[in-house]
């Protein structure tokens, strides 16, 4: 059904920031059937290159507030700390009924909700950066003033790039924000430490590197197709008395373990999304 939904917009959608997360959720778009002439980027700050790509393929790039249509959406995918000089600049495009989607870190629903006519429809959503791949996971909350047509459009733009939830209190977008939005970076955290760990033991630095990289895909891949819990994976590598679990007796520790600095971890990145807020 995404497909349909976007081939069959009633405007454009408009991006605010092509940057890394709404340059991938473009190319998820345009690789779903998006028509590029429904898709508007305002980005000034977007590289000659990346922009005289996106024209050649159809898109309009910072063309002039005038010839942009009644747009079907806009997606706000600034920093949030650029938002309220940026916000204002694209605001006046939006048409009664235009839904304004915001994936920015921390802004909320009553930040969007300064900025719009009242009555606009209002998605606040947060990707992660596996959406380049098509496996992103969006978590998003709807304002009181979107429609079931409304969700079903949002559901279509940032299911171009993976799976979306959908929760009904926006306050648990700070937290979701510190699991599934910065998630990524600590995986590929772990994939840095891991062959760090491995040079430190002895093996040659790109060894290390090749094989904590493969290790680390290979177990996300195993993942992803097993139905079995995390934990049951994590037994399956564990034979009992073996080198597994001597390195998991470390890394399960109470106190100094992987568990409490994770929650640690969220916690900070949680107080940031509320800082971010503005
Ligand atoms: N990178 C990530 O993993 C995720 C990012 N986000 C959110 O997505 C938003 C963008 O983040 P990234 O793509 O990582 O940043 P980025 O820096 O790659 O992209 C931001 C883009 O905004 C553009 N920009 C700056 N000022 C502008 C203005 N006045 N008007 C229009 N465009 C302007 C920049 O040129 C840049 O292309 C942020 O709000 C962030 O919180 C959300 C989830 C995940
Ligand atoms: O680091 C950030 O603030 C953004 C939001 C989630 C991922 N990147």
């Amino acid at each position: 059904m995404s497909d349909v939904v976007l081939k069959d917009l009633s405007g454009p959608v408009v991006l605010l920031g092509a940057g890394k997360m709404g340059g991938a959720m473009l190319e998820g778009w345009l690789k779903l059937g998006l028509p590029p002439h429904l898709a508007v980027v305002i980005d000034p700050h977007l590289p000659d290159s990346v922009a005289l790509a996106l024209k050649a393929r159809g898109v309009a790039v910072n063309p002039p507030a005038h010839v942009v249509a009644a747009p079907a959406v806009l997606l706000l995918a600034v920093k949030p700390q650029v938002a309220p000089d940026a916000v204002p600049q694209v605001a006046p495009l939006a048409r009664p009924g235009t839904l304004v989607v915001s994936i920015m870190a921390g802004r909320t629903l009553a930040f969007l909700a300064d900025h719009f006519p009242d009555g606009t429809p209002l998605v606040r959503a947060i990707p992660n950066t596996p959406a380049a791949i098509g496996r992103g996971v969006s978590v998003a909350v709807p304002s009181a003033t979107v429609s079931t047509a409304d969700r079903a459009l949002a559901s279509a733009l940032l299911g171009a790039i993976g799976i979306v939830e959908w929760v009904d209190d926006e306050a648990l977008m700070d937290a979701a924000t510190a699991v599934s939005g910065s998630g990524p970076a600590y995986v590929f955290l772990l994939a840095e430490v891991l062959a760090e760990a491995g040079r430190a033991a002895g093996l040659p630095a790109d060894l290390s590197a090749r094989i904590a990289r493969a290790t680390v895909s290979g177990s996300g891949a195993l993942l992803d197709a097993s139905d079995l819990p995390a934990a049951t994976l994590r037994q399956n590598v564990t034979s009992p008395g073996g080198t597994t679990a001597a390195a998991l007796a470390v890394l399960m520790h109470e106190a100094r373990g992987f568990g409490p600095l994770m929650e640690a971890a969220v916690a900070a990145a949680t107080r940031r999304g509320k800082e971010l807020a503005g």
